[in-house]
């Protein structure tokens, strides 16, 4: 697995979302994408899982240009959207099964991806009549389905109680052990429990790019951190360096 963002930047009319990011992501990495309410993560995954078109620069995935070829990268890359869009009305096996069709996958994988996001309990409920942690599970679950190399999760247990967030973020520990991982985060706690790598986005620009602990730095938290990078607007985007 290998992803690769070169000088992409994205424009909404006047305003930079993204100014000219460049990444390098490997394999078994799980990232946790950082910045404050509006520094352009969402705008980044959504241009990674190719739901936002690439303008200006190019994100190469196994090599590939992802604009070039959409259904090829989308067949490897797996997204649970920050709103986490469902079908309240279909059952939980009948989305994930439509989900299956979709990508063209057996349907003896739904059972097991159901039991590994915890759905078990559950699964004969339609959508719509499901708490919020459970939508948020068959989310994960539909990101997960077709194994993909490259998992992007947006704020991915946004909303959920203490118990439940301990759950999701076993099944992705779990998943990346062998997978990479990308989620986008305002808790530091998670990045403590499962991140190996920080990305920090200020702006539209990188502004840090480190493991955990060089982002944690000389401060006493990684809160402490984040407040003190991101308290004077970004001005340029600072090389970054990725161990
Ligand atoms: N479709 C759009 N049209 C216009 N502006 C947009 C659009 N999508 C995002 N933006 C703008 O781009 C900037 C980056 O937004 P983005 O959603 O990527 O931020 P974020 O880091 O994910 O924020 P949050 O933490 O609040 O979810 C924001 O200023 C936002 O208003």
């Amino acid at each position: 697995m290998s992803l690769e963002i070169i000088n992409l930047t994205k424009k909404f009319g006047p305003q930079t979302a993204l100014n000219n990011i460049n990444l390098q992501i490997g394999k078994n990495e799980i990232i946790g994408l950082l910045g404050p309410n509006g520094a352009g993560k969402s705008t980044l995954m959504k241009s990674i899982t190719g739901v936002l078109a690439i303008e200006e620069g190019e994100i190469r995935f196994n090599g590939l240009d992802i604009s070039a070829n959409e259904i090829e990268s989308k067949r490897t890359i797996g997204f649970l959207p920050e709103n986490n869009p469902l079908y309240p009305e279909m059952y939980i096996k009948e989305y994930l099964s439509f989900v299956a069709d979709l990508h063209k996958i057996p349907k003896q994988r739904i059972d097991e991806v159901i039991e590994l996001v915890g759905l078990t309990p559950e699964k004969s409920k339609k959508i719509a009549q499901l708490s919020k942690g459970y939508k948020q599970r068959v989310g994960l679950a539909q990101a997960i389905l077709h194994s993909p190399d490259l998992l992007i999760l947006d704020e991915p247990t946004n909303g959920l109680d203490p118990n439940q967030i301990i759950e999701i973020r076993n099944v992705i520990r779990e998943i990346g052990r062998e997978k990479t991982v990308i989620l986008s985060t305002h808790i530091m706690q998670e990045v403590e429990a499962l991140c190996s790598r920080v990305i920090l986005i200020h702006n539209g620009n990188i502004i840090q790019d480190s493991p955990v602990d060089e982002f944690k730095g000389k401060y006493n938290s990684l809160e402490e951190a984040f407040a003190s990078y991101t308290s004077e607007p970004a001005a340029t985007s600072v090389p970054v360096s990725a161990e």
